[in-house]
């Protein structure tokens, strides 16, 4: 398997195209200049495209990646409704999602042969929006309204049209704001990354009735911290083992495992990483973590090493200034 690793830049307006090599280290491939500041990136399930958000003209940029060194060709783009904070796709790469938060938005772009064409729903009234999931049976997307401290809940329908469901929305504790979440492989717990508090919430989806539920709250940070809490990021092992959430003040990574089930977190440690670290992500064989510092100008390759997943440092690299997005694709 040969991977990929980008990463964005928006300050100097560049995403760095990386070869993640087996032993773990990092080789430039490519460095491309992007007309606008680049944030949220996202690659297509089918692998053709890589996805990205860019200001202050709100648009989606669309890139075909080299199927052999990952290298990235400008090939098309088209409008937003709002700032990009956060970009993904559905499962079946039909749409595009842009949540934004400053727009308090979340959009739906619909895709042909996987290049955006026109815009086909936007939902406003989601103060703070901070990014949009969709399940992993493609059909309810989740979407984090940060500032109302709620989770929305919407049908997607074939056309890309979004429905709030019944109920239409979860809500965490008061002051949690939601930002980012990943789904549990077994498809029945979710965890959310909270920015405000800094804590990460356990979202049982297995209920027979679609109840959703929140089974567990847990303070991410070490129990000596009193500073401002900022969490950012948050991603999980494709084995489901491993759990990782990132906070900015303190320029940690909590390290979590996961029970068997899905249900339970515990925290294993905590990784110092580069500073601000705004985004990271893992690789696809759930070896490797990826992190971007934002006020550090740099990434950090980790090892992800034995039963508690403990992160084992292997190098840093320059970027662009300002890093803030990591992705990994696997070809
Ligand atoms: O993480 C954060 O994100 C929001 C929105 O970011 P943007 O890059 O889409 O403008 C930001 O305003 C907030 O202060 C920050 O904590």
């Amino acid at each position: 398997m040969k991977q990929t690793v980008y990463t964005a830049s928006p300050e100097s307006q560049q995403i760095h195209v990386w070869r993640l090599n087996a032993e773990g280290s990092l080789t430039l491939v490519q460095v491309v200049d992007v007309p606008g500041q680049v944030q949220p990136m996202v690659v297509s399930p089918d692998k053709r495209f890589l996805y990205v958000g860019v200001r202050p003209e709100f648009r989606v940029l669309a890139y075909r990646i080299a199927p052999d060194d990952g290298a990235l060709t400008y090939t098309a783009e088209a409008p937003l409704p709002g700032s990009p904070t956060h970009i993904s796709t559905d499962r079946k790469g039909q749409f595009i999602f842009s949540g934004s938060y400053n727009a308090g938005c979340v959009s739906v772009t619909r895709l042909e042969d996987g290049l955006p064409r026109d815009s086909v729903e936007v939902v406003e009234g989601l103060e703070g929006c901070h990014s949009a999931n969709i399940s992993p049976d493609n059909r309810t997307l989740w979407v984090p309204a940060l500032k109302q401290d709620r989770i929305c809940l919407f049908t997607l329908s074939d056309d890309g049209h979004l429905a709030a469901q019944t109920p239409a929305e979860i809500t965490t504790v008061e002051g949690a704001g939601p930002r980012h979440m990943v789904f549990h492989p077994n498809q029945q717990y979710a965890y959310v990354v909270n920015e405000l508090n800094s804590s990460v919430d356990v979202w049982a989806l297995n209920d027979p009735n679609g109840k959703i539920e929140r089974v567990q709250t847990l303070d991410m940070m070490p129990s000596d911290f009193t500073d401002t809490r900022w969490a950012a990021d948050i991603h999980i092992t494709p084995d489901g083992r491993h759990l990782y959430a990132c906070d900015r003040t303190s320029s940690l990574i909590t390290i979590f495992s996961i029970s068997e089930d899905g249900s339970v977190l515990a925290i294993e440690g905590f990784q110092p990483t580069e500073t601000q670290p705004r985004g990271f992500n893992i690789d696809n064989s759930g070896k490797f973590l990826v992190a971007a510092g934002q006020k550090s100008h740099h990434i950090a390759l980790y090892e992800i090493k034995g039963e508690q997943g403990l992160l084992e440092e292997k190098g840093r690299y320059a970027v662009g200034q300002g890093p803030m997005w990591v992705v990994v694709n696997a070809h």
